[in-house]
């Protein structure tokens, strides 16, 4: 059973609320999880693998609660070299902007020398206002891969 950190950026709670299940998911399949809202660098130190859970808001922009992390990462640049990594993103496609959120968590991680173990997700508003219809049979296929 792996360690697995769950990073979360949310603005209105939908993300949070999505989270929150796939962290009790994962529980209950023996994975040890931890989700701390705001997360930090230091989150990333026991874990396996790492989930990043968030949504997009502004013009593409990161919510306030994991920009901190971000910015931090990128000026610390605390290399996770090899460590598995996955990124779910709810977005809106009226937006140009669509999902950028997961776009910019997806190349820090590729940065930090992380290993993407499934493709990222993207969860449109405008399809479903149920993204865990979607996030729970993703979150299957990357469990797999860990
Ligand atoms: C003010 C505002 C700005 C948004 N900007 C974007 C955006 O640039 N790109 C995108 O894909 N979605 C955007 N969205 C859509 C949200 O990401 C989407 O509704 C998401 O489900 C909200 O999740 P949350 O409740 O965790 O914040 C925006 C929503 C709001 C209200």
């Amino acid at each position: 059973m792996a360690n697995i950190t769950i990073m979360c950026g949310s603005v209105f709670g939908a993300a949070q609320e999505l989270a929150e299940l796939i962290k009790l998911t994962l529980s209950e399949v023996g994975h040890n999880t931890m989700l701390n809202i705001p997360c930090s660098t230091a989150d990333m130190d026991n874990a396996d693998a790492i989930l990043i859970v968030t949504s997009t808001t502004g013009q593409g922009e990161l919510p306030s609660n994991i920009e901190p992390f971000y910015f931090n990462a990128k000026n610390n640049m605390p290399m996770q070299t090899g460590k598995l990594f996955g990124v779910i993103c709810l977005g809106d496609s009226s937006y140009t902007t669509y999902g950028k959120a997961g776009d910019l968590m997806q190349e820090l991680f590729i940065e930090l020398q992380a290993k993407e173990a499934f493709p990222m997700l993207k969860v449109d508003a405008v399809q479903t206002l149920e993204p865990e219809t979607l996030a729970l049979p993703w979150l299957e296929q990357w469990v797999k891969r860990l």
